[in-house]
This record gives C-alpha cells, sequence and structure tokens, in this order.
C-alpha cells in the first residue's frame, strides 16, 4: 500500500490498488457499512443509504479518493471536526469506531465471551454475509444511545484488538472510500495502517481530564469521574495493543486541543487542508 511520494497525486494512487484489487468482489461489503454510518451526523450519507445506494456501487468506482484522515484517543473531537470539514471541503465522511462498536454490542448480546476470538471473527462474518445475502442489516438497527453504553465502551477495547477483526474493517473501509473522490475518515489506525499514503493526516488529542470534561458536557448525565477512568482505560487499551495501535502516523499533523477552541482547531486542519491541495469544489 505505502508509496514514498511526497504527493497527494502520488499517494492517493495506493488507494485506486486497492480499489482495483476489490473491484471483483464489491458485494462482499454488502450494506455493512451503510449501518455503520450514523446517518443523523451526516445528511449526504443519509440521503445516499435513503436513496438506496450501496457500498457495491461504491467499491466498483473508478474514481481515485482523496483522504483525509483524523486518528487519536477518545473524546479528542475527532468526529466533531470530521464533520465540519466534511461540510467545508465537500467530503464523504466515515466513523470508523461506530463498526468496532457494532460489532462489540453484538458479541453483548449474543453473550459471546470477549476472549472467544474465533466466535467473533465468526460472527463478523456472518454479519458481513448477513447484510450481503438478506439485507437485514439497516441503518436504524443500531441506536447511539446503544453503541456508546457504558458495557460497549468495556467489550469495543477487547475486540477491537483482535486482528483478524481488524483485517476485515480495514477492508471493508478501504472499499467504501474507493468509491468516493474526497472523504474524511476519523479512528485510531487510520492514517497509520488503513491509508498509510494519504495525503492529509491528523492526530488530535488533548489532556484526559479535558476530554472527559467535554465528553460529560456533550452527554449530559454521566458522571466525570468515570468518563474520566473509562477515557483513561480505553486510551491505554489502545495504544497497547499489539494488532494496530493507537500512535499518531509519522507525517500526521498533531494537534494538542487542550487550550484551543473548537472553531481554532477546525479553521487550523482547514488550513493544512488547504495547503495540501484539497480544494472546495
Ligand atoms: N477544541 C474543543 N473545544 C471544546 N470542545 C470540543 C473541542 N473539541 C471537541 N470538543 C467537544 O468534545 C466532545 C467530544 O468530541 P467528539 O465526539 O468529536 O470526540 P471523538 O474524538 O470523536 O470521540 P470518540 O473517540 O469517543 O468517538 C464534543 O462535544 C465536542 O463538541
Ligand atoms: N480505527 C479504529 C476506530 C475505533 N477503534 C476502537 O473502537 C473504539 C471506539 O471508537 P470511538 O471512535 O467510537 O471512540 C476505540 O476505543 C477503539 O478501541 C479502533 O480500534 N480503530
Amino acid at each position: 500500500m505505502a508509496e514514498p511520494s511526497d504527493s497527494g497525486v502520488a499517494r492517493s494512487r495506493s488507494v485506486v490498488q486497492v480499489n482495483r484489487l476489490n473491484a471483483g468482489e464489491p458485494q462482499y461489503c454488502g450494506n455493512f457499512f451503510l449501518v455503520t454510518f450514523a446517518p443523523e451526523q451526516n445528511r449526504r450519507i443519509a440521503r445516499n443509504y435513503f436513496a438506496g445506494e450501496t457500498m457495491s456501487d461504491h467499491g466498483v468506482s473508478p474514481m481515485s479518493p482523496v483522504v483525509v484522515t483524523v486518528d487519536g484517543p477518545a473524546a479528542a473531537g475527532k468526529t466533531t471536526t470530521c464533520l465540519a470539514l466534511a461540510d467545508i471541503f465537500q467530503m464523504e465522511y466515515l466513523e470508523s469506531g461506530r463498526s468496532y462498536r457494532i460489532l462489540a454490542l453484538e458479541v453483548l448480546q449474543r453473550g459471546i465471551a470477549t476472549d472467544d476470538h474465533p466466535a467473533i471473527v465468526a460472527l463478523c462474518d456472518d454479519l458481513i454475509e448477513e447484510s450481503r445475502t438478506s439485507g437485514l442489516l439497516t441503518a436504524g438497527r443500531y441506536t447511539s444511545q446503544d453503541l456508546r453504553s457504558s458495557a460497549v465502551n468495556v467489550a469495543v477495547s477487547a475486540v477491537s484488538g483482535i486482528a483478524e477483526l481488524r483485517r476485515r474493517v480495514t477492508e471493508l473501509v478501504r472499499i467504501w472510500a474507493g468509491g468516493h473522490t474526497r472523504c474524511v475518515v476519523e479512528g485510531r489506525d487510520i492514517g497509520t495502517v488503513v491509508f498509510p499514503s494519504a495525503p492529509v493526516k491528523f492526530y488530535l488529542t488533548a489532556a484526559p481530564e479535558v476530554r472527559a470534561d467535554r465528553r460529560v458536557a456533550q452527554e449530559g448525565a454521566s458522571s466525570y469521574e468515570e468518563v474520566l477512568e473509562d477515557v483513561i482505560r480505553r486510551d491505554r487499551a489502545d495504544m497497547s495493543r499489539a494488532a494496530s495501535p493507537l500512535v499518531p502516523a509519522d507525517d500526521a499533523v498533531t494537534i494538542d486541543t487542550t487550550e484551543l477552541s473548537l472553531a481554532q482547531v477546525v479553521e487550523h486542519m482547514a488550513s493544512v487542508c488547504r495547503s495540501r491541495g484539497v480544494a472546495i469544489p
């Protein structure tokens, strides 16, 4: 995948290659990724979804996408800033954490032990197959409340550590991106593993206490201590796992947002995007 060139154009070729590699099997993707979007957060994606557009359509597209990657620890502001960039630059947006959360929720609902890796990988394959053949997976099947419960917050750290599972999610993200001219994708390993040749990469971070404060304000009723504990525990798990640990990509622009307003962060990110040739259409 990785290409040595610093040029955005040359770098994006690697994504085309992935796209071509997958072009023979776009049906693999089925609707799985449609349900991993948060349609309420992205009107464009919701519109595509309700227009009946499928990821298979995207998987066979010959387009060469510009991918902006945004990684970082929990509650660093990834989703909020990605949505702002998506609006400014008219890019599609993907929240890859949602896939891991869906898998964790399904694991919990089916009573599968989080250390039973073969069963979890088989479940992932079943879900992908189910979405491909029966269309049973719909965007409304998972609520944000369920996906962001404390139980899922804990289970997702174990589930996302499974290398076999990560390979599948990585492939699906690449297939999805292969269908867009430009997109912004957030997660933990997007700039390091999923799109190592992306022309624009960000690593957002902030002091854990500040992130916990912001999450409490965002979610309302949660206790600060519990949120802080979850943020610290999840960061440690994500940073220390063997499979695709959370680290800044060597060529990522790291932004510590501890003392920055949201507007300042978005402006900085937008200016980096512009300087790397991401244009407003
Ligand atoms: N620089 C900032 N100043 C003030 N508030 C911010 C800033 N950045 C993000 N926030 C707020 O922090 C909260 C968490 O941000 P967000 O949900 O975007 O984080 P995230 O990195 O996507 O989290 P997760 O990894 O858990 O999905 C949101 O309410 C957001 O508006
Ligand atoms: N690329 C990614 C994205 C997410 N994860 C794991 O999912 C958890 C939830 O992610 P959120 O962005 O919704 O907070 C996260 O803590 C990671 O364990 C991942 O491994 N890789």
